[in-house]
C-alpha cells in the first residue's frame, strides 16, 4: 500500500558525492520502491530512480534484504546486467540510481506482440543466457527472472535488473533453504523446500522461452494454488507446433529434477541457438511481426 506518508523531494542530493538530482517522470512502483525518472544536474544524465521510503523499511530483515540488493548489484558489472551506479540517502528515503532502460521491459514487448518468432527468440534469449552466465559465474543466483526483469534500452539490448531476491552462493553445493518473496516463475524445489541453488534461473529460463514462443506462461492457470500444482507435476503442453531445437531446449530446461537441468555454460551451446540469430533488432520490432529476409536455408 503506498502510505501517503512518503516524501520525495524534487530535488535529491547525494552528499557523498555532491551530486543531485531532479525528480522526473513517474515510472510506477517496483516492490516497496517508487521509481522514477531523476536527471543528473551537472550533466542533465537520466537516470532509472528507485526510491524506498524509509518508513517502509523499518523491520530488520527489510533492511537486511535491502543491504543485500545493494551489496550484490552494485558489484554487477556486464552488458546484460543493469548498469547500478549508485545510491545514498536523506532522512527520509533511500535513493538507487540505476541504469535507465528506456523500452522498458519484455513485459511490455509480450504484451504489445503476444508471441514472437524464432529468430527474436534466439537474439534474445543468447543475450539472456550471456547476462545469466555472468550471474552464475560470480556465483549470484537471480531467483526472480522474468520478462518485467528484463529491462530493454534504446537499441533493444536486454538488461537484467531487480536484484531484489538474488542470492550468492558462499560454498561449493550450498543449497539455500528460504526465499523471502514470491518469484513469478517459480520452480518446483523452491515449493517443495527441498534446497534450491542455481537451477531455479535454468527453469525461469525454460518459463520465459515457453512464454515469449508460445503467447502464455507454461504453468498459468485461474488461481496461484492451480498454478504451483501444475509445477509441482510439471505439468504444462506446447499447444502451438514449435520448431525441434526450441522444443527440446525449453523442455530440458522445464524438468522437475533441478540436477537434470542444463548448466548455464552448457546452454548457450544448444543446437536451438545454430539458425538464424539477427544481430540486431530495429525497435519497431517491440510492436510489429519483422520479416527476415534471411530466411533459413531449407
Ligand atoms: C527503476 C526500477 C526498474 C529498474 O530496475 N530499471 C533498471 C528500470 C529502468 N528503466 C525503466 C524505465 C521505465 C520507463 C522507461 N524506462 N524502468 C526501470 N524499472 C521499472 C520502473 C517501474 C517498475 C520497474
Amino acid at each position: 500500500m503506498s502510505s501517503d506518508t512518503d516524501h520525495i523531494p524534487s530535488v535529491m542530493y547525494d552528499n557523498t558525492k555532491a551530486i543531485s538530482y531532479k525528480k522526473g517522470r513517474y515510472f510506477g512502483k517496483g516492490g516497496f520502491a517508487k521509481c522514477y525518472e531523476i536527471i543528473r544536474d551537472n550533466d542533465k544524465q537520466s537516470f532509472a530512480g528507485k526510491i524506498i521510503s524509509k518508513n517502509l523499511i523499518v523491520k530488520q530483515n527489510q533492511k537486511e534484504k535491502m543491504t543485500q540488493e545493494i551489496q550484490i548489484h552494485s558489484r554487477l558489472n556486464h552488458q546484460h546486467i543493469v548498469e547500478f551506479f549508485g545510491f545514498f540517502e536523506d532522512h527520509d528515503n533511500i535513493y538507487i540510481v540505476l541504469e535507465l532502460c528506456k523500452r522498458r521491459s519484455m513485459m511490455e514487448l509480450y504484451k504489445r506482440r503476444q508471441v514472437i518468432t524464432e529468430p527474436e527468440t534466439r537474439y534474445y534469449m543468447n543475450q539472456i543466457v550471456s547476462g545469466v552466465h555472468y550471474l552464475h559465474s560470480h556465483r549470484i543466483i537471480h531467483r526472480d527472472l522474468k520478462l518485467g526483469n528484463l529491462f530493454l534500452n534504446d537499441n533493444v539490448q536486454v538488461k537484467i535488473g531487480d536484484f531484489g531476491l538474488a542470492a550468492k552462493i558462499e560454498f561449493d553445493g550450498e543449497r539455500k533453504r528460504t526465499l523471502c518473496g514470491t518469484p513469478n516463475y517459480i520452480a518446483p524445489e523452491i515449493l517443495s523446500k527441498q534446497g534450491h541453488s542455481f537451477e531455479v534461473d535454468i527453469w525461469s529460463l525454460g518459463c520465459i522461452m515457453y512464454t515469449l514462443m508460445v503467447g502464455r506462461p507454461p504453468f498459468e492457470t485461474s488461481s496461484l494454488k492451480e498454478t504451483y500444482a501444475k509445477i509441482k507435476k510439471c505439468d504444462y503442453k506446447f499447444t502451438i507446433a514449435l520448431s525441434p531445437t526450441a522444443k527440446h531446449m525449453i523442455m530440458i530446461m522445464l524438468q522437475s529434477d533441478p540436477s537434470q537441468r542444463p548448466k548455464i555454460s552448457k546452454l548457450s551451446h544448444h543446437d536451438f541457438f545454430k539458425g538464424y540469430c539477427p544481430a540486431s533488432l530495429p525497435v519497431s520490432c517491440l510492436t510489429m511481426a519483422p520479416r527476415f529476409d534471411k530466411l533459413e536455408v531449407p
